[in-house]
């Protein structure tokens, strides 16, 4: 290899591995609501770096700004000031590369599991065939688990089902960035459990980049590979980014017993209840 070669390829790699730093950038971001009594800043100068493939939950009191942020990064909302970059492109409207799941589900009731999938997957991929897009559906309903519910319609389906149709549909579209504004929170705690491993396992083996809004400590620690917290309102920020340090693939019990657990989970805690305290609390 002559000297040039090599000094390309070196540069090349550089570039791919600042790429992969720079996934997602949010880049002195404010958000300001016009109202009545005047303009409301929500959010003031949000800076956050994602890695590709990473895992990050953002957690902070209710109305702090963690959905305003969300959605200026699906591109449903827009920043007042600053920017939001997702592979060097400023987002500046709603894609297929970002897909969101809501806690609510968001499925068409008069479509069944099948047909709920695949209407997505016929608008983002009209020029495939019929029988591939019917293989993209069952490919993904069968890697949640609900090849066999296909037929119902969401009104015959657990809350559980409704997240994991709801997941698929996100994921069959083939996101680069996945966005979950709660999506657990309207379940009982042994399908939360159930999901969260199961969503652990899809993230890991679709190696899709994951940004995701909690009120639940616990599961962030076990989730994410960082904690973004976000001080209070009106003008919230992110107040601290908390590296979480275990190995993959996790194992609950195992993450519990180890002494860390509990020095994270209470940083945490003081973060949101003595840092971060409501004042009526
Ligand atoms: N269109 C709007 N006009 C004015 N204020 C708004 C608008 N949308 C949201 N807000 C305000 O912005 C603040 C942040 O709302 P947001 O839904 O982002 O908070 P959140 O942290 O996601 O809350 P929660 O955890 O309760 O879902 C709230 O005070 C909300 O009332």
């Amino acid at each position: 290899m002559t000297a040039l070669n090599f000094k390309n390829k070196t540069q090349n790699q550089q570039l791919q591995s600042q790429k992969k730093e720079d996934f997602l950038v949010i880049d002195g971001v404010n958000k300001i609501y016009p109202t009545a009594e005047g303009p409301y800043t929500v959010l003031d100068d949000i800076n956050l770096k994602v890695r590709e493939g990473e895992f990050i939950c953002l957690i902070g009191h209710s109305g702090c700004g963690k959905s305003t942020l969300l959605n200026m990064v699906s591109g449903f909302n827009k920043p007042t000031n600053g920017v939001v970059w997702l592979q060097g492109q400023p987002i500046t409207e709603p894609g297929p590369d970002r897909m969101m799941v809501f806690q609510n589900y968001c499925l068409l009731p008069w479509l069944n599991v099948f047909d709920n999938v695949y209407l997505a997957v016929d608008s983002v991929f009209p020029r495939k065939s019929q029988a591939e897009k019917r293989a993209i559906v069952r490919e993904h309903l069968a890697m949640v688990g609900l090849t066999e519910a296909a037929e119902k319609k969401p009104s015959q389906i657990s809350g559980g089902m409704k997240q994991r149709v709801a997941i698929a549909r996100a994921l069959a579209i083939r996101p680069q960035l996945l966005i979950l504004d709660e999506p657990f929170g309207a379940l009982d705690a042994i399908t939360k459990e159930e999901l969260q491993e199961e969503l652990l396992q899809i993230w890991s083996e679709h190696q899709v980049t994951v940004l995701m809004i909690t009120h639940d400590i616990d599961e962030a620690l076990f989730l994410a590979d960082k904690l973004v917290m976000m001080t209070n309102g009106p003008a919230a920020n992110i107040g601290e980014v908390l590296e979480i340090p275990f190995s993959r693939p996790r194992n609950r019990r195992r993450i519990m017993e180890n002494p860390e657990y509990y020095n994270l989970r209470n940083y945490a805690l003081d973060f949101l209840y003595r840092r971060c305290a409501h004042l009526e609390e």
